[in-house]
């Protein structure tokens, strides 16, 4: 995992680290930048672009300084630097930086408060006016310089952050950003960057290693974590020699109407697919049919008014996918609830009647898991205004409940309730496709019944479910729900090497 920290205490780790490694101020800048060059060099090679690196006075632009240096030592021949000096202040590190710029000859250029914006016509911009110091959003010349720059539409490379970005926290609305074609980001993803109110001030970030501490990051004990495949990897059990379909557990899945069957065809799909040992889907009559043409790996349970479920045989059970909200499924969850005392997963119709009958929300058992999108989720906890309230929704919900609830989003949120937040990085737009969520559903309750606990289910079905649209994304340009759950074995093979 790796451990997501705040603006404040990123500051805290360069802090410690310039103190223990130890390293001075100047040389952790000196890496940095070095660090974004090579990123930089990476994906604009062309040496001959008319490069301008606009840069605050602080640290931030610190490393704009170093950076138009870097390109300079790396035969980029058509680099300027302007300076917005807005106001008196700067950092000793800036300071140091642009008497190295003088002594290497760079054009630079002086813009003071209240000046005209001079004109400019290059081809990229590197941002490294304001970084993880934004305390307050950009007004009076910082405001109109990035108001022209925006206008330009020239391609902007964001140094650490976007000018402008709140990087945790709730995001003011109408902020203003200068927009990043990509932000090379140090040391790690900001938390903003992986919520959606990022989307439109960057198309894209790199991750760039600076080389902070380590030990004394773990040591913060951040609450956010973004999960990595060694993680996965180390989650995974293996499938043992001598091992049998009881091994793996049974699953239940109550799901379908005779117009939404394919949800509960997506979903039970997804569950054997990943490996439960048996699956058994409650559906309509009127999918049989459908059911055993496509999938006769899987037995049925007829649902009438309220099916005879012997509760017992079930490891787990997930209930909701294209179920409908009718009083027979209301009823029927609420059997669930009241028969069936260990976890199971809660998806779609089944997250809308208990949003319509919030009572419900204290009878799910302890462990269980709910997979809300951002509507559902709305429905079932009240309105939020910014993704960070939901964030902050999830940690208090999951612990009040104590359920894992996974958010889905780009970067999926799934809280624990220990308080936890796992950020999932898998997944892509080939994937925004119907069914897409009833796939992810079974994939969870799979590892629910082999075994795994509400936790490591979100993290590895999470995953793998991104992953495996990851890998079919490669040669595909969109990427059906029943492509997923048929490729799921074969990236769990991949993670299993
Ligand atoms: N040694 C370190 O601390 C390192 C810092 N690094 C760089 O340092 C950056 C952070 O530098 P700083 O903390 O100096 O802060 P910034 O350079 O982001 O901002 C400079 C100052 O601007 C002021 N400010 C904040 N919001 C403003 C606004 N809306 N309008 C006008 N002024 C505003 C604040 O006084 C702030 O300290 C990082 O983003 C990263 O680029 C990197 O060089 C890595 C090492
Ligand atoms: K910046």
């Amino acid at each position: 995992m790796i451990p997501l920290l705040t603006a404040a205490q990123i500051s805290q780790v360069d802090n410690y680290t310039i103190a223990h490694e130890p390293i001075t101020s100047i040389a952790l800048m000196e890496r940095a930048s070095e660090a974004f060059v090579v990123a930089f060099t990476c994906d604009y090679p062309d040496k001959a672009k008319n490069i301008t690196v606009y840069c605050g006075t602080g640290n931030n632009g610190g490393d704009g300084l170093a950076i138009a240096r870097l390109l300079k030592n790396n035969f980029y021949t058509n680099v300027s630097v302007k300076i917005a000096r807005f106001s008196q202040k700067s950092t000793p590190e800036f300071e140091h930086n642009f008497v190295q710029l003088k002594s290497v000859g760079i054009d630079f250029f002086v813009i003071n408060a209240d000046d005209e914006i001079p004109f400019d016509d290059s081809e990229i911009i590197i941002d490294a006016l304001l970084g993880s110091g934004l305390n307050r959003p950009l007004s009076g010349d910082y405001a109109k310089l990035v108001e022209y720059l925006n206008n330009l539409h020239t391609t902007v490379v964001a140094v650490d952050v976007p000018t402008g970005f709140y990087t945790d926290g709730q995001i003011p609305g109408n902020l203003l950003v200068l927009k990043a074609r990509q932000v090379i980001t140090f040391q790690q993803a900001k938390i903003n960057f992986l919520l959606p109110e990022s989307a439109p001030f960057m198309d894209d970030f790199k991750v760039v290693d600076i080389g902070l501490d380590k030990p004394f990051i773990a040591s913060l004990n951040s609450p956010y974590q973004l999960i990595e495949e060694s993680d996965v990897r180390q989650m995974l059990k293996p499938r043992k020699p001598f091992s049998h379909k009881g091994t793996y557990g049974h699953a239940l899945i109550i799901a379908g109407q005779p117009q939404t069957m394919g949800a509960a065809l997506l979903c039970s799909s997804a569950c054997a697919h990943t490996g439960a040992g048996l699956t058994t889907v409650c559906i309509p009559q009127s999918g049989l049919v459908a059911l055993n043409t496509s999938m006769p790996e899987i037995m049925a349970i007829i649902r009438n008014d309220l099916p005879d479920i012997k509760w017992e045989k079930y490891n787990t059970i997930a209930i909701g996918p294209g179920l409908g909200t009718d009083a027979s499924s209301i009823e029927l969850l609420r059997a669930v609830f009241k028969e069936y005392k260990r976890p199971v997963v809660i998806d779609a119709d089944a997250l809308n009647m208990i949003a319509d009958n919030k009572d419900l929300l204290l009878n799910i058992p302890a462990g269980s898991v709910i997979t809300p999108h951002m509507k559902e989720f709305d429905r079932l906890f009240g309105q939020h205004t910014s993704w960070w309230q939901r964030i902050e929704t999830v940690i208090s919900k999951a612990k009040q409940y104590n359920i894992c609830i996974l958010l889905k989003n780009r970067y999926t949120i799934i809280g624990t309730p220990e308080g936890k937040i796992y950020f999932n990085p898998t997944g892509n737009p080939a994937m925004a496709s119907g069914g897409m969520g009833d796939v992810l559903t079974g994939v969870i309750t799979s590892l629910l019944a082999q075994g795994y606990a509400a936790r490591e289910a979100c993290i590895i079905g999470a995953y793998i479910h991104g992953k495996a649209g990851d890998e079919l994304s490669n040669q595909l340009s969109v990427v059906l729900a029943g492509q997923v759950a048929k490729h799921i074995p074969a990236t769990l093979a991949k993670m299993r090497a």
